[in-house]
């Protein structure tokens, strides 16, 4: 691992994935990868979470899709330098922040969404110009292997490389020393990926989970709340870190929300759920038997039916769930929705605060105030109001969580930004030396005026050209009057003189 780590890092150094044309021939080729070999792709996801292929391209392919296309548009513009405003004393200079790559960069992936997870954090590290060592979830097995086959078919092989292994070829790997780590997966093991990181001070975008509440207002369409929620809880059997984890409600609206997702989970899935293409199954059998102890002691009002054989576990709701029971104590993962009622939405946000920050929070409500309201007293990785999920399809918004829900944020525009440096740059001539002499031992009460001045006089635009005008003028004033025995810089010295004085008196 550590040769495969040094082979990666010197690639890196050659400077080969730096040049623009260079990423976007690599963005290009990941996107014949995900075109020409879709249907490899699609079966190993398929074969994994038992997702029908059709599930499988929307919920995993188009907005990795998109994600490479918005690179191809975009890379020029976010590579490019961005000039800085610049104070008196650099006035005259250059100042601007140039991305730059971070090196050799590390991605670890899940199992629930096995390829997107993988595939758009790369997207990110490669539109950086970064080298990247790729680390698919073992638990996702297929996916885990058709990356390994197709990714070094496509990508630059010196440059980019895939890992597969479970928890000692990870270990392992995180004894090595990258220049950024993004994790995806529990809490537990984003600790564990932070201490390991800590040891080489490397950077890191924890991408965790955690419990997403739902509160649903009393002044809301349940019809549509409950149809949207069904569509997100259920979705890859609730294996979704964005997946509404509970439901908060008052208690009337109980026995509704109930009613109307059984109703939406019929339309959706029909009679017979175990045939439906669109219901996926659960990753293994620790998880199954996880999930089949938290409804123990629990109040079923919908589903509760269980296969061990096929780990399927049916679309389920408990109701009148206690806040201490151990449903509501860890993040669920599984198609098993709580409701917990609560007075009011003060109650709502209370609870929510309560608790470690989510990693997403939905509200339901025809009241725009009430949604912004919540928004503005709780916290959480990320917000939608009046639907679940969707924040995570638009790539002009940060994706990540918060606190205990993880730390930094990709996709888009935060994807590259997240494996960049923001390297500030400011280049100077060497001329000026008579302003600079302020600056140099020994120090004085009047050179600590001129610091004042040079560094924390704001001049809106008006005033600055007012002043660069203040400059010429005296400039060739000097000249005029043949005050050669004046140098340059004495003269900008004198025109600046007067506007610091006129600071100065306003100032001390
Ligand atoms: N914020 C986000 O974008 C997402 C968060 N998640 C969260 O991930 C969790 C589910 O994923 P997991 O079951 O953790 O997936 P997992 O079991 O696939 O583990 C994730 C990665 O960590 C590695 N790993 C596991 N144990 C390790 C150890 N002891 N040392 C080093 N590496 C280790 C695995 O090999 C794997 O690549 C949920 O909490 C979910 O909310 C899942 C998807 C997206
Ligand atoms: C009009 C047709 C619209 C079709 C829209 C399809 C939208 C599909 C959205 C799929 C989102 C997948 C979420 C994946 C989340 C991955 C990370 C995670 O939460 O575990």
């Amino acid at each position: 691992m550590e040769r495969q780590v040094q082979r990666l890092r010197q690639a890196f150094r050659s400077g080969r994935s730096r040049p623009l044309r260079f990423r976007m021939q690599q963005l290009e080729a990941l996107k014949r990868m995900v075109q020409e070999r879709e249907k490899d792709i699609l079966a190993a996801i398929a074969a994994d979470l038992r997702k029908s292929e059709l599930n499988a391209y929307s919920h995993e392919v188009i907005t990795l899709l998109g994600e490479i296309d918005f690179m191809l548009a975009n890379l020029p513009e976010l590579a490019s330098a961005k000039p800085a405003k610049k104070n008196l004393l650099t006035m005259l200079d250059e100042a601007y922040v140039q991305p730059e790559p971070l090196g050799v960069v590390l991605i670890i992936g899940a199992w629930n969404y096995p390829f997107a997870l993988i595939m758009q954090p790369l997207v990110g590290a490669i539109a950086a110009g970064n080298a990247a060592i790729v680390k698919p979830s073992e638990l996702s097995e297929n996916t885990a292997k058709i990356l390994a086959k197709l990714l070094p078919q496509y990508l630059d092989q010196d440059l980019y490389a895939v890992i597969n292994g479970g928890v000692a070829e990870t270990t392992e790997l995180l004894k090595q020393r990258f220049d950024h780590i993004l994790y995806t997966g529990n809490t537990a093991v984003g600790k564990i990926v932070m201490e390991a990181a800590a040891k080489h001070l490397t950077p890191v975008t924890l991408e965790l989970g955690g419990k997403s509440p739902c509160y649903i207002d009393r002044d809301c369409d349940l019809d549509i709340a409950c149809r949207r929620i069904t569509w997100g809880k259920y979705m890859n059997c609730g294996q979704t870190c964005i997946a509404p984890d509970y439901i908060l409600c008052e208690a009337s609206l109980q026995d509704r929300i109930v009613q109307k997702i059984k109703e939406t989970v019929k339309d959706f899935y029909g009679e017979n759920i175990k045939d439906s293409p669109d219901y996926e199954r659960i990753i293994n059998l620790r998880h199954f038997k996880r999930l089949q102890s938290l409804l123990e002691g629990q109040k079923i009002a919908f589903g509760g039916e269980t296969d061990e054989v096929t780990r399927y576990i049916a679309p389920t709701i408990l109701t009148d769930v206690d806040p201490n029971s151990k449903v509501m104590q860890e993040e669920i993962f599984g198609p098993i929705l709580p409701i917990v009622s609560v007075k009011n939405v003060d109650e709502a946000i209370n609870f929510i605060n309560d608790r470690e920050k989510p990693l997403a929070l939905y509200i339901f409500s025809h009241n725009n105030k009430l949604i912004k309201r919540v928004i503005d007293e709780t916290s959480s990785g990320g917000v939608t109001g009046n639907d679940v999920i969707m924040h995570f399809t638009v790539n002009s918004l940060p994706f990540g969580g918060v606190g205990a829900s993880g730390m930094g944020a990709y996709h888009g525009k935060y994807s590259f930004d997240t494996f960049s440096h923001q390297r500030p740059c400011l280049l100077k001539g060497l001329k000026g030396e008579s302003v600079n002499k302020l600056r140099y031992p020994p120090n004085s009460q009047s050179k600590v005026g001129w610091a004042k001045f040079f560094l924390l006089k704001q001049f809106n635009r008006g005033g600055l050209v007012m002043l660069m005008l203040a400059c010429v003028a005296m400039v060739a004033a000097m000249i005029v009057k043949k005050y050669q025995a004046l140098p340059r810089g004495n003269a900008l010295l004198a025109s600046l003189a007067v506007h610091r004085l006129r600071w100065s008196s306003k100032h001390s």
